[in-house]
C-alpha cells in the first residue's frame, strides 16, 4: 500500500479546512477550528490502488509547536496552495509559496515538481467581488508549471472531490518514480518526518 502525503497551504482563511472537510465528508460547515494544526488521515482507492493519504492542514494563528513552510515542504509528496480569488493579498502569498516549494523541492530532491503542485483559487461563489481573474490563476500556473484550478469548497462538491484525487493520483505516479530510483531509505526518512508531523492525528 502507497502512502501519500499533501499538504494544503495558504494565507489565512483562503478555505484550507473547508476544501479538505468537502473533500473528506462531502460537507461545507460554514467554520472551522483554526487554532491547531492536523493531520487528517484517509484510506482510499485510486484506479484500484490502495492509498493511505495524510492530509495536512496548516494552523494560521501562532500556536504550539506550530511547523515552518520549510518542514511542511520537505514532509508534503503534493501540494495545495490556495488562493481566494476575492482577495488578491491571498494570491500574493500563493504565488510566493508555489516559487518556494519549487526552489526547495528543485534544491533539496533534485526532482521535478510539475505534477505535485496544484493552485487553487477558491470561493469562486464570490465572483461578483472577485479581486483575481480566473486568467492570471491560469498563467502564475503557467509559469510556475503547476495545475489550476479555480473552485468553491461552499458550492462544488464534485470538482473539490476530483482535484484531490487528481492530486493523489499524481503524487502516486511520482512517487512510484521515486521508488524505482531510490529503493531503499524512504521508510525512516517517512518516519523521521513523521516525528515532526506527528503530533496531531484525525481520522475522518
Ligand atoms: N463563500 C465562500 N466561503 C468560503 C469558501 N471556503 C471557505 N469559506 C469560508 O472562509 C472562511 C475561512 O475558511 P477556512 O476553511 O477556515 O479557511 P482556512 O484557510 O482553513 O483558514 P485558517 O485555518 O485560519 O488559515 C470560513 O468562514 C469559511 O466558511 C467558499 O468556497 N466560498
Amino acid at each position: 500500500m502507497n502512502d501519500i502525503k499533501l499538504a494544503v497551504v495558504g494565507s489565512e482563511g483562503v478555505g484550507k479546512s473547508a476544501l479538505i472537510v468537502r473533500f473528506l465528508t462531502r460537507r461545507f460547515i460554514g467554520e472551522y477550528a483554526s487554532s491547531s494544526e492536523c493531520i487528517y488521515r484517509k484510506r482510499l482507492s485510486i484506479d484500484g490502488r490502495q492509498l493511505n493519504l495524510e492530509l495536512y492542514d496548516p494552523c494560521s494563528q501562532p500556536c504550539e509547536g506550530k511547523s515552518t513552510l520549510t518542514e511542511q515542504m520537505h514532509w508534503a509528496d503534493a501540494f495545495v496552495v490556495v488562493y481566494d480569488i476575492s482577495d488578491r493579498s491571498s494570491f500574493h502569498a500563493a504565488e510566493a509559496i508555489v516559487h518556494l516549494i519549487r526552489e526547495l523541492r528543485l534544491g533539496v530532491t533534485k526532482r521535478d515538481v510539475d505534477s505535485v503542485v496544484f493552485l487553487v483559487g477558491n470561493k469562486q461563489d464570490l465572483c461578483h467581488v472577485r479581486e483575481v481573474g480566473r486568467e492570471e490563476g491560469q498563467r502564475l500556473a503557467a509559469e510556475a508549471k503547476c495545475q489550476f484550478y479555480e473552485l468553491s469548497a461552499a458550492e462544488h462538491c464534485q470538482e473539490v472531490a476530483l482535484m484531490f484525487s487528481a492530486v493523489v493520483r499524481n503524487a502516486g505516479l511520482n512517487g512510484k518514480a521515486k521508488e524505482r530510483r531510490r529503493p531503499s531509505g524512504s521508510k525512516s526518512m517517512a518516519k523521521l518526518i513523521n516525528n515532526v508531523f506527528g503530533k496531531r492525528r484525525k481520522s475522518v
